[in-house]
């Protein structure tokens, strides 16, 4: 039996960090020199295995300019995590990354995993931000750090990796109260687009209108998971 899962994930961060060529490096193996300035957003999928589930990254790569800024709510609105990107050898997009995490805590998701992405590593030799900064800063707001290089490919496997263990497994053999859905074979749960499900929500099956599956206790996040085989 593998589940689905669409997972919601934004990438913020200051301008010219990197962000955008993560996104292309991770989706698409490829790092682009020249790559222009985010207008808005853009938007791509990958999915990866994670034990024995599928996860289907639903990935908004923002603008990272500041007359952009007010779009990002709609982007980490209903996300299951967030990838804050800073750029090793600027200082100031550290200190943009911490004002990002303020505004997550504030008006994010409340179950919103966080991963802090310190980009071009592969540019240590002029580094500004020490990783013991970036490893103290993610410890104490519970966040997944890791250092990157899109341009030499360094890391980039490993942060989507590190939110998917952050994420935790449905398990479709649990019911009610301790968080988890009982579903039969094939049944799919209906999709909650850009917001998190209340708790104990129900939740028509698409499959068997006359079923239906309490939300865990936690909510979904907004995922959409299919069930295959016999559970
Ligand atoms: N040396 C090095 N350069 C990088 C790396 N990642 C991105 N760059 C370069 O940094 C610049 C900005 O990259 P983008 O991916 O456009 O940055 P962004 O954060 O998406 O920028 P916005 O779209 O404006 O928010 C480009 O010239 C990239 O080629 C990296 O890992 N190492």
């Amino acid at each position: 039996m593998m589940a689905i899962r669409e997972l919601k994930v934004c990438l913020l961060g200051d301008t010219g960090v990197g962000k955008s060529s993560i996104v292309c490096r991770f989706v698409q193996d490829h790092f682009d020199h020249n790559i222009s300035p985010t207008i808005g957003a853009s938007f791509m999928t990958k999915t990866v295995p994670c034990g024995n589930e599928l996860h289907k990254f639903l990935i908004w790569d923002t603008a990272g300019q500041e007359r952009f800024h007010s779009l990002a709510p709609m982007y980490y609105r209903g996300s299951a995590a967030a990838v804050i990107v800073y750029d090793i050898t600027k200082q100031d997009s550290f200190h943009t990354l911490k004002k990002w995490v303020k505004e997550l805590k504030e008006h994010g998701p409340e179950n919103i995993v966080m991963a802090i992405a310190g980009n071009k590593c592969d540019l240590s030799d002029i580094r500004e931000v020490p990783l013991k900064d970036a490893k103290e800063y993610a410890e104490s707001i519970g966040a997944v750090v890791v250092e990157t290089s899109a341009k030499n490919a360094i890391n980039i496997e490993e942060l989507f990796q590190g939110i998917s263990r952050q994420i935790p497994p449905l398990d479709p053999h649990e019911n009610g109260n301790n968080g988890a859905i009982k579903l039969g074979r094939s049944e799919t749960l209906a999709w909650l687009p850009g917001r998190p499900a209340a708790t104990g929500q129900e939740l028509s099956l698409e499959k068997t209108p006359e079923k239906s599956a309490m939300l865990p206790p936690n909510g979904l996040w907004g995922v959409k998971c299919t069930w295959e085989g016999t559970c």
